[in-house]
């Protein structure tokens, strides 16, 4: 058989539902799906390929998945750091914002996240930002693949004057971008105190018609919780289930302030969490009980947030953060173990974005989404275990290429679609304008 691509690597992690990981074994790609999985030493039998790139000292693994970012605030990293979410929020973000967040602030930012997050193995981001047919444009142009959020939020902003305007235009994009395959949609109202119930109501039935996700910031601290106690009588959570909701279509963006009946409804409804630690971290939010909502059932997948509250958008690093802090705040090592970080990044991701028959996992079928991580370094050695190291000892340097649909985006750490130089002289025009402006 005639095949566009064999991979041979050292190692493929699946992170299929047995979690195998082979060894001397090689991959083979046509019509930017994975077409075969097999021992190296029949692949040449099995396949004529049209290119082969043998990586004999590399994992290769799914893509990583983001399930929450804002990529354009790539240009606000550093701007307003060791702040409390609400005093970071109200008087430094939201005011940067709606001095400079229009289209090209959007389209440029977009960019170079896709350049950091491609350069950190990750071939997919959930995003919440304004203007998203920006976002969805540096999305197309780059190749890489995203779920792009539909806003909705109660004040005007640039973007529009308000929920209806939001949905109005969220939805004509919905429309627009049935056609380009690597790019979803999820409505995207930013959290429970910024979004009132009417176009809760009202986008609730859009999901439901769409059958698309519903994005939102959730139980982020304390504050927020109490703050909504005090002026709705109910927790945020409550006031959301009695609302309808929770559901599978639903991902709760942070969740740092769960009772045990709270994780025991987030399970029953099949609500997905996505961990963001972090940012929680950073910005002092709180935990999220990771383990125990894994243990509940819960599909917990990760996120960075954005560039502004992290500072990065290393998903290697989120992957070790979020192994090490559940292991602190369950007060048990042996909680989230290092094949269960990487399915937080990969397949609970995927399936948090209803994406789990096409990504997550190296599997016959899917989408060719894949990485290839460098284990053949000095840092590396000596290795036991490839998930270990992946997971406790890899940084985002050791990302050597990246494939999206079959097509290589990184290769040998070069990005294939986009100008780094080009990148850094426009990031740097953003950073005298933004910086130098009282
Ligand atoms: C409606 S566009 C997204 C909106 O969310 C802001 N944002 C970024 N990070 C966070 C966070 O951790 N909690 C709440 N809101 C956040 C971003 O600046 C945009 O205004
Ligand atoms: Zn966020």
């Amino acid at each position: 058989m005639e095949i566009e691509l064999l991979i041979i690597p050292e190692w493929i992690i699946t992170v299929n539902p047995e979690n195998q990981v082979l060894r001397h074994h090689a991959l083979a790609v046509n019509n930017s799906r994975i077409v075969g999985i097999l021992p190296a030493s029949e692949a040449e039998k099995h396949y004529r390929p049209r290119k082969i790139v043998a990586l004999p000292q590399h994992a290769l693994l799914p893509g990583l998945v983001n399930a929450h970012t804002h990529a354009a605030m790539a240009l606000l990293k550093g701007l307003a750091d060791d702040l409390p979410l609400m005093d970071w929020l109200q008087n430094h973000i939201w005011p940067a914002e709606a001095r400079w967040a229009d289209a090209e602030f959007v389209h440029d930012g977009t960019q170079l996240a896709i350049a950091e997050m491609l350069r950190s193995g990750t071939t997919c981001f959930n995003d919440m930002y304004f203007f998203p047919e920006a976002t969805a444009q540096a999305v197309d142009e780059a190749g890489i693949r995203a779920c792009i959020g539909l806003i909705v939020i109660d004040f005007p902003t640039a973007w529009g004057s308000g929920p209806e305007e939001y949905l109005q235009k969220g939805l004509a994009l919905h429309d627009q971008l049935l056609e380009k395959p690597l790019l979803t949609t999820a409505l995207a109202p930013h959290a429970p105190y910024t979004v009132s119930d009417e176009p809760l109501k009202q986008l609730l039935h859009l999901a439901c018609e769409m059958d698309i996700p519903v994005h939102m910031h959730v139980h982020e601290t304390a504050f927020e919780v109490q703050q909504a106690q005090e002026q709705n009588g109910a927790r945020p959570l409550e006031r959301l289930n009695q609302l309808g909701l929770l559901d599978k279509h639903f991902l709760a963006v942070h969740m740092t302030q769960l009772s045990e009946d709270e994780i025991a409804l987030l399970a029953q409804k099949g609500t997905h969490v996505i961990h963001c630690p972090e940012s929680n971290l950073k910005l002092a939010s709180g935990f999220c009980p990771a383990a125990q909502l894994l243990t509940a059932g819960v599909n917990v997948a990760l996120g960075t947030d954005g560039n502004a509250s992290n500072n990065d958008l290393d998903m290697l690093g989120e992957i070790r953060t979020a192994a090490l802090i559940a292991k602190a705040v369950a007060q048990d090592a042996s909680v989230v173990p290092a094949m269960q970080a990487l399915r937080m990044a990969t397949i609970n991701a995927a399936k948090a974005l209803g994406l789990e028959q096409e990504i997550g996992s190296l599997e016959v079928g899917k989408a060719a989404d894949m990485i290839a991580i460098n284990l053949g370094t000095l840092e590396s050695q000596p290795l036991y275990d490839p998930v270990s190291h992946l997971v406790y000892c890899t940084s985002r340097d050791q990302v050597t290429h990246v494939w999206v649909a079959g097509r290589m985006l990184l290769e040998n750490r070069s990005l294939t679609t986009l100008d780094e130089t080009a990148l850094i002289a426009k990031a740097r025009q953003w950073r005298k304008k933004i910086g130098e402006t009282p």
